[in-house]
This record gives structure tokens, C-alpha cells and sequence, in this order.
């Protein structure tokens, strides 16, 4: 065969050659991910988005080039390593390990402290925190003597439940006692009402404004009460002069975003999260990261569709190693027939 018609041959198998990619989430991210502008933007490219019933094994189900999740559930869990130890090869996007590592607000922000990135004008670092377990610690003065109010109260755990977003602002001494444990307490740093959130896909970052909590001077502060609940702020619609305010806000130079974005996602071995960060008002050049979120509401996203997909592709266009393929084999074998060895 000639080596013009060999190349014929294998862009035409290129072109009729499909990828499964299998996705486990729940309804509500299901119904803000999985548009039609998404699952036609991948079909278009070769890309199919298949639901993972996830009461079956993944054996039966697929066969899939790569599977992206995000569920909680300590069983799913099981699954997923079970499986990805009979199939290393294919693509699990991300390893679930290193998904929980930002399941906790304090393992989440340990990885920016050792993160190393090129020199520039900005520099970045996390708030002043402590890990509060139990009420007792929470009322002894050496533990919280050691912050400055005010403080923010974060769930010590960032599990997706409502509750792990209710956070409280908190101004004295006397706003502790409505803590309930375990907890982060956090310095707030004044920040002029606005958080950027950096989105990442991959290598694909976008960073974006939200709305933030005001700041607090230090007169206001001897006027407030202990204690004030808040929840999800950065979700809130801006209006009005709030709006133009964040329309204003001068973005972080992209460079130095990009470079967090990278450092993270090597660091963290993740793909797809975003992180939220503020720039302290008394020192413009100072950033410090507050929040990672893994697989965050792309949706939010102008033309998430394509950021996703390009990602896909790369991720099923990753030249398959010989096991690779015979693993994928193996699988449709498996899933047409289901007699293949049950997993858990
Ligand atoms: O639903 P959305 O679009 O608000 O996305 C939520 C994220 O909002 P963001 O994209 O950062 O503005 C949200 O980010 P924040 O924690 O609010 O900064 C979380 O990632 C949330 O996931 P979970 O409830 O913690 O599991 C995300 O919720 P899920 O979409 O995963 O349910
Ligand atoms: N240390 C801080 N200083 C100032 N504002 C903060 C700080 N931490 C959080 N915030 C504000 O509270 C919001 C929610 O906190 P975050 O840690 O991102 O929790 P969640 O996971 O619920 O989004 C942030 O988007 C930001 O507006
Ligand atoms: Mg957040
Ligand atoms: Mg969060």
C-alpha cells in the first residue's frame, strides 16, 4: 500500500472512530452540565457522553475511553479504584484520592503553601487559619489568640452538602460560641468586594469576577454583633452600583493566574476544579487562595462546551499504549457479553 493511501486509510479510521466518555454525577449537576450544546459539540468531534449507572459494575456499562465523576459517595469510590486497578488505562479524570484531598478545607489549602511558581510582581499565599475539632478548643484563648478578628468559619469539611457552605463572619470572642466544630477559623482579609475565580480544564484557564463580602474596618468592627451566617456569596446576582463596582475591579495579570492554575493542577494531580482568590486591599500585590472546588459549575462558563471538549479530545486522542487498547477491548468484550469477572 502505497503511503498516501495509508495515510488515507487512517484519517478515514480517525474519523469513524468514537469516544465513550462515561460520566457519574448527580441529577443536579447532570441537568447544569450535560446540555444539548455540550453533547452536541462533543458528538461533533467523535465524542459520546454516556451516563454510569452507578448500582451496576462499570464492567458492564461503557466500554468508555475515560470517566469523569463527581460523587461523594464512599462506595463509588471503592468502585472507581477497584476498577481503575483492573484498567489503569483508562482515563479516570481525576484519581479519587486526590478528589478528596479538597473534600477538607485544610488539606485543600496546604498544597498553595508548598506550591513554587516563576518570580513575579504578585505573590500569593493562603489567610492565617487554625483547625478547630472540638468545643473545647474553641473556647481556649490560646487556640483562637492566635487570630485576628474578624474571622470567617468554614465547615471543616467541603462535601457538597449545603452545610458545608455555611460559613459565619465572625467579630469577638463572643461571636465563638455559636461555632459549631469542626471548623476552620480564618482571618478575613479586606479584599474591596471581590473574589476571582479561576476556572481549569486541563490546561485550559479562565479566570472570572464575583461578587464578595464587603470590607470591614476597623471602627465598624467595635459596632458589629459576634456572629453573622453567610452562604454561598459568590452565587448572589450583582445589581446595580454592586455590579458596576465589579465590573471596575482591575482582573489579576494573566500570566501570574496561569501559573497558579498550572502549579495547582500538577501539584494536585487534578484536572478540573477552580480555586477563588483575593487580592488584600492594603497590599495590591498580595493574592491569597480561599476556596478549590472540584469539577465546579462550568456551565457558569461562556462557551464551556468547547473547553470541555478540547479537553476530552486530548484525553482520548492520548496516543493508547497497546495494554490501553486491549483494556478497551477486553471491556466491550466484557460489557457485550457480562459474563467478565464482577467487580464490588
Ligand atoms: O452549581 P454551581 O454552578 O453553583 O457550582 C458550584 C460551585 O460554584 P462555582 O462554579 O465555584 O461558582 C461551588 O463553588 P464554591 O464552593 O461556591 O466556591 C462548588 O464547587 C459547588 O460544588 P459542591 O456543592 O461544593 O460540591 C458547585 O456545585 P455543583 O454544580 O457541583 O453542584
Ligand atoms: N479569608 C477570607 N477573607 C475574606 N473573604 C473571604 C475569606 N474566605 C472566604 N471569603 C468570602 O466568602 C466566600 C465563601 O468562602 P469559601 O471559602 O469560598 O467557601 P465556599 O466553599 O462555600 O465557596 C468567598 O467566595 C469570599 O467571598
Ligand atoms: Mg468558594
Ligand atoms: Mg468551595
Amino acid at each position: 500500500m502505497s503511503a498516501t493511501n495509508r495515510f488515507n486509510n487512517m484519517s478515514a479510521e480517525l474519523e469513524t472512530t468514537r469516544f465513550s466518555i462515561g460520566y457519574a454525577l448527580a441529577p443536579n449537576k447532570v441537568q447544569s452540565l450535560i446540555q444539548p450544546c455540550l453533547v452536541n459539540h462533543a458528538k461533533d468531534r467523535g465524542i459520546d457522553l454516556i451516563p454510569i449507572d452507578i448500582t451496576k459494575p462499570l464492567v458492564q456499562q461503557g466500554p468508555f475511553h475515560c470517566i469523569i465523576h463527581k460523587l461523594y459517595d464512599h462506595q463509588w469510590k471503592k468502585h472507581l479504584n477497584h476498577f481503575s486497578l483492573n484498567y489503569p488505562n483508562v482515563a479516570i479524570i481525576d484519581p479519587p484520592d486526590a478528589v478528596e484531598r479538597i473534600h477538607n478545607r485544610e488539606s485543600m489549602l496546604q498544597v498553595v503553601n508548598g506550591l513554587k511558581i516563576p518570580s513575579h510582581n504578585e505573590n500569593f499565599s493562603i489567610p492565617k487559619q487554625i483547625v478547630i475539632y472540638d468545643c473545647e478548643s474553641l473556647s481556649d484563648p490560646s487556640n483562637t489568640n492566635t487570630l485576628q478578628f474578624p474571622v470567617i468559619a468554614k465547615p471543616l469539611v467541603a462535601n457538597g452538602s449545603a452545610t458545608s457552605h455555611q460559613l459565619s463572619l465572625v467579630f469577638n470572642t463572643d461571636g465563638l460560641n455559636g461555632l459549631k466544630s469542626p471548623l476552620i477559623l480564618q482571618e478575613f482579609v479586606n479584599h474591596g468586594g471581590v473574589v476571582f475565580k479561576v476556572y481549569v480544564v486541563g490546561e485550559f484557564v479562565q479566570c472570572v469576577k464575583r461578587p464578595s463580602l464587603p470590607d470591614i474596618s476597623e471602627e465598624e468592627l467595635g459596632t458589629l454583633g459576634g456572629l453573622l451566617p453567610f452562604s454561598q456569596i459568590s452565587n448572589l446576582t450583582s445589581q446595580g452600583h454592586d455590579a458596576m463596582h465589579i465590573e471596575k475591579a482591575e482582573m489579576p495579570p494573566l500570566s501570574f493566574v496561569h501559573d497558579i492554575a498550572n502549579g495547582l493542577r500538577r501539584a494536585m494531580k487534578l484536572n478540573l476544579f477552580n480555586f477563588d482568590m483575593i487580592r488584600d486591599t492594603s497590599a495590591g500585590n498580595r493574592y491569597l487562595v480561599i476556596d478549590i472546588n472540584y469539577f465546579p459549575g462550568y456551565a457558569k462558563l461562556p462557551s464551556y462546551e468547547t473547553a470541555l471538549t478540547d479537553f476530552f479530545w486530548e484525553i482520548v486522542h492520548k496516543k493508547p499504549s497497546e495494554a490501553a487498547s486491549l483494556e478497551i477491548k477486553e471491556c466491550q468484550d466484557r460489557s457485550s457479553d457480562h459474563r467478565g469477572p464482577q467487580l464490588p
